[in-house]
């Protein structure tokens, strides 16, 4: 998940978050819709800068607020995409909007979440080409990892699935990669209080060096100044305004670039690996 990324999918917030009303979409009090689209180009140029190809969905004010926030409604792998199945009602249109950029791009779809199976992108983290970590919390359930293990098993895939706490309750998002964002294929950064036990321990089987965020950053963000996207390995971007969490990241060798994100990421709940679905990583 820190490999050199070479494309992505990413929807602009012009549209998308024009209109959006706060109270219904559980966004806080620093949401603004004009501001939160400057900054979302603001990011799109870095995440440009750092070479990757920007893939745009359609930019249209369909009223699907949480659309920019690609990484969840489908999984990439390298056979295709599996189409997944949002968890929080209001975002249950999105993939559909995937599955239409998947067929105008020629991208093969490998399967699809259905029925009464739920998986969020944001709950699935690889650890390597053939394991796949999945948290099953508020936004993904059993049934739906039963479902990406059947779709992925016969790509020689692995799926693990492990509890995620409840938190800050059912409304907030609380995805597994909310607790941990991988920097390298040997290096993640993590809240380790909030990570499922059997996972910590697989980490730490595995070697893989965990770089702890900051207790007070983590806690006054919602989790967000952890949510940080690897352009390659230990080159990052993340929101401005968590200096610790940043320095951490810096003495353990990586570059991080930030940008102003109060209205976008702070008031959504949806940091930079969020806004993106990285399509090719290599
Ligand atoms: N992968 C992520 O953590 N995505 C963040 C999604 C935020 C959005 N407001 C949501 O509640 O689904």
């Amino acid at each position: 998940m820190a490999a050199p990324l070479k494309r992505v999918l990413m929807r602009s917030a012009r549209g998308a978050m024009r209109g959006a009303d706060p109270a219904r979409w559980h966004y806080g009090p620093s949401f603004d819709a004009e501001k939160a689209a400057a900054q979302h180009a603001h990011f799109a140029r870095l995440v440009a800068a750092s070479g990757a190809a920007v893939e745009w969905l359609d930019d249209v004010d369909d009223g699907l607020a949480d659309s920019v926030f690609t990484h969840d409604p489908s999984l990439m792998t390298d056979a295709g995409a599996v189409i997944l199945s949002m968890g929080k009602a209001l975002r249950r249109a999105e993939p559909a909007l995937h599955e239409a950029t998947y067929a105008r791009l020629g991208i093969p779809i490998l399967g699809r979440i259905d029925g009464d199976g739920q998986v969020e992108g944001g709950d699935c983290v690889w650890l390597d080409r053939t394991t796949l970590v999945v948290g099953r919390g508020v936004r993904t359930n059993q049934d739906g990892i039963q479902q990406l293990a059947n779709i992925l098993g016969p790509i020689g895939v692995t799926v693990f699935g492990f509890d995620l706490p409840l938190w800050q309750g059912e409304e907030a998002c609380l995805h597994l990669m909310s607790v941990i964002s991988p920097l390298a294929d040997d290096l993640a950064l993590a809240h380790s209080p909030l990570l499922p036990a059997p996972f910590w321990q697989m980490l730490r089987a595995r070697g893989i060096t965990l770089v702890e965020g900051d207790g007070q950053e983590f806690a006054a963000s919602h989790g967000l100044s952890l949510n940080v996207l690897p352009t390659a390995p230990r080159d990052v971007i993340m929101v401005a305004g968590f200096p610790k969490t940043k320095a951490a990241m810096e003495a353990a060798g990586c570059t991080v670039q930030t940008f102003e994100a109060d209205a976008l990421c702070i008031a959504c709940e949806g940091g930079p690996t969020c806004l993106t679905r990285p399509i090719l990583r290599r």
